[in-house]
């Protein structure tokens, strides 16, 4: 028996598989297939969830692990803010430490233990970083050969503005007003920049924010390879980001930005250093239920309920307590 884990980050919901405590890793194709299975409501476990985080030993000197992102649809994504909390917190539980560095596709990235955010919901603050605008980093098209900052796009939704941020997962970000918000058009330019398209061939994570005052946002967002979230980290790290850069009154570089969600709150805090941006991002890391389930269903991907012991932790009653206690900031009903 081998145990997976059920977490998540504002609601963004992983299954997180340690593969050191496997007797044979799973392929790539094993990973794929089992991400689609177990995160799909009808033939997964628990309600499915957004993806699967896969944790591997590092091979770089200074990182503790390696943290890989399966998106529902089985398609790889090079980070995943969110999804890096809840994978610091299981390998700080497992290695006795604080404070390390975990290894990503493209970085590795130090991860802190913070301050609880109440009792029972523990806290880690990840790096998130490198942060580029340049076309090809997404990639895109057919939207000039400069990056993307502030600009109309009549073509995406008519009256709105977007920029485009690399963290390094590409995300496209509009500030709007709260009918847009509550609109159809994110859901709409979110399912057609994630199918075929003229723009961005690799498909892009597409958040509208609503500036609340100063230091302070509501962030909604499509996923690239999962469709509407309750949270993205990547996404509210980038949103913040662009906050600061077309809004620079209401939003400051070393300070801290609050950022609701329909899943709960996250902070976030900019800097600038020498031309490179990174930012941390600070919120939950939630653990809702331990799974013991045999090795070999994860190589079929073939965990059901029927084959697997589930274990349900306090957790998830006292995240709750703590986003009732938040301000109420929007009506976005949070996804089940
Ligand atoms: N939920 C994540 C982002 C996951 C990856 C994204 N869907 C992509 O394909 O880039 C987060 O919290 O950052």
């Amino acid at each position: 028996m081998v145990q997976l884990r059920k977490v998540h980050g504002s609601e963004n919901h992983f299954f997180l598989l340690d593969q050191t405590t496997l007797e044979s890793p799973l392929t790539d194709p094993e990973l794929v297939a089992l991400a689609q299975q177990i995160t799909n409501p009808e033939t997964g476990i628990l309600d499915g969830a957004d993806g699967l985080l896969v944790v591997n030993t590092s091979t770089h000197e200074n990182a503790l692990g390696q943290m890989r992102v399966i998106n529902a649809d089985g398609s790889e994504a090079s980070m995943c803010g969110n999804g890096l909390r809840t994978v610091a917190r299981y390998l700080a539980e497992k290695n006795h430490t604080n404070q390390f560095k975990i290894e990503t596709m493209t970085a590795d990235l130090q991860v802190s233990r913070q301050s609880d955010l109440a009792a029972q919901v523990p806290a880690f603050s990840v790096e998130i970083s490198p942060v580029r605008f340049q076309p090809a980093d997404f990639p895109f098209t057919n939207l000039g050969s400069e990056p993307l900052i502030d600009q109309p796009v009549p073509a995406f939704v008519s009256g709105l503005n977007f920029t485009a941020i690399a963290v390094p997962n590409p995300h496209l970000i509009s500030f709007v007003d709260e009918d847009v918000m509550n609109g159809d058009d994110l859901g709409e330019l979110g399912a057609r920049l994630n199918g075929k398209n003229d723009y961005f061939p690799d498909g892009v994570n597409v958040s509208f924010a609503q500036i609340l005052g100063k230091n302070q946002l509501f962030v909604r967002t499509y996923e690239r390879g999962v469709g509407f979230t309750n949270a993205c980290g990547t996404g509210m790290s980038a949103t913040s980001l662009a906050f600061a850069l077309t809004h620079p009154k209401l939003a400051e570089f070393e300070h801290t930005i609050t950022v609701y969600n329909p899943g709960g709150m996250v902070k976030t805090r900019l800097h600038k250093a020498e031309n490179r941006y990174w930012i941390d991002l600070i919120g939950n890391a939630t653990e809702t239920h331990l799974i013991d389930v045999d090795e070999s269903a994860l190589h079929q991907a073939n965990v059901m309920l029927d084959n697997t012991s589930i274990e349900t932790t306090t957790e998830e009653m006292a995240y709750q307590k703590f986003v009732a206690d938040l301000p109420k900031v929007s009506a976005i009903a949070v996804k089940k």
